[in-house]
């Protein structure tokens, strides 16, 4: 009989104490793990130190969607230290976990992905979103001590953010594309607005029957682009699509040490018109290994839309998607998951 933890507060099955699980439970037992083969490939690496970064990366996010990056500055202490503060934090009883729940319509706080409504099985794994300040949230979980956590938060929050810009100027760069020629923001001819930014850390216990387990469902970010630390242990896989190298298949980032794993969301997809392509992708977990990440999800300041850049869309031709915002692609998202981007989609007629 599995120890589920709803023995001691409400939540219906939803929150286990993975640690204590011996048997994988049929609530978490998912039938289409092996719907396409997962292999290795080679997912590409750039170092933002060369000088052809912004052309690799170019390269990049037509064919896959993503890249690993190197020589990005970021303080392997950094790394370190936000890694050992995600241990600390699963680590904590599921009852202290859930003082800082994320409530229902919430972005931010501890519980399951916001999918996970999609799907009829329960996800090997835990996460907590942090929009804004950590301070509430570590109060409720280390009433006694919350600065440790707060501090790590919070300079990786701003380092990540730093570094998110300089990748989305790389990118549009890559598209051929001068700042001031950045109709996006509605802003043509300011410098990049200010960025918005959530955190997610997210946990994946060592799993029992992991050929049976789904860490985190199949699913593209909706950011304009997400910048992820995987630490040591493997388990990300992106969708490629047919071509001259096989069929659709899943292909493994493996964790490199140092590196920064990107992400093209749906935002960097819309903006280009659909050049760059936001990638699906999705976690397995491992029998022996708990596995921690965290992931930066970068997106333009509230209020503010993207749409096509005029330029990519080319003179008398139209752009095939309209113009959101963050929040309302969000909510989008939160209630048509995979069939978000379709929605604002543009036929020749509109
Ligand atoms: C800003 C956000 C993006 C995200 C929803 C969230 O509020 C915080 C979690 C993010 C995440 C991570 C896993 C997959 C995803 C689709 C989800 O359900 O929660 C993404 C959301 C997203 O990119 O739309
Ligand atoms: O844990 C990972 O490697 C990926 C997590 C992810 O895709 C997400 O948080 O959106
Ligand atoms: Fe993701």
């Amino acid at each position: 009989m599995p120890s589920l933890s709803d023995v001691h507060h409400p939540h219906h099955h939803l929150h286990l104490e993975f640690e204590s699980v011996r048997e994988l439970p049929e609530s978490h037992a998912w039938p289409t793990l092996h719907d396409h083969p997962c292999v290795s490939e080679p997912v590409p690496v750039i170092d933002l130190a060369d000088p052809k970064a912004a052309e690799f990366m170019a390269r990049a996010c037509v064919s896959w969607g993503a890249f690993q990056v190197t020589g990005h500055g970021v303080a392997p202490r950094l790394l370190e230290a936000i890694d050992s503060e995600m241990r600390r934090l699963f680590a904590l009883p599921i009852q202290q976990k859930l003082k800082a729940a994320r409530p229902p319509d919430g972005i931010s706080g501890y519980g399951l992905v916001p999918i996970s409504s999609f799907f009829a099985k329960l996800m090997w794994s835990e996460g907590f979103t942090i929009a804004g300040s950590p301070l509430d949230h570590a109060r409720k979980l280390w009433p006694h001590d919350p600065d440790q956590f707060c501090d790590v938060i919070e300079r990786y929050d701003q380092v990540m953010k730093a570094l998110a810009g300089r990748l989305i100027s790389l990118m549009l760069l890559s598209l051929g594309l001068r700042h001031e020629e950045l109709d996006w923001a509605g802003q043509t001819g300011k410098p990049l607005p200010d960025l918005a930014g959530v955190l997610r850390l997210n946990s994946y216990p060592a799993c029992p029957d992991p050929d049976r387990a789904m860490g985190m469902a199949a699913h593209a970010d909706s950011s304009l682009l997400t910048i992820l630390y995987q630490s040591s242990t493997s388990g990300l896989q992106l969708l490629r699509a047919e071509d001259q190298n096989g069929p659709t298949r899943w292909v493994t980032v493996p964790p490199l040490p140092g590196a920064l794993v990107v992400i093209v969301g749906d935002l960097f997809h819309i903006l280009s018109n659909g050049r760059f392509r936001s990638v699906v992708h999705r976690v397995v977990v491992n029998r022996s290994r708990q596995r921690v990440s965290v992931a930066y999800f970068s997106g333009p300041p509230a209020g503010v839309t993207v749409s096509p850049i005029g330029k990519l869309v080319g003179p008398g031709r139209a752009p095939a998607y309209r113009a959101v915002t963050w929040a309302e692609y969000l909510g989008l998202k939160r209630k048509l998951f995979d069939k978000a981007l379709a929605t604002i989609e543009m036929t020749e007629e509109s």
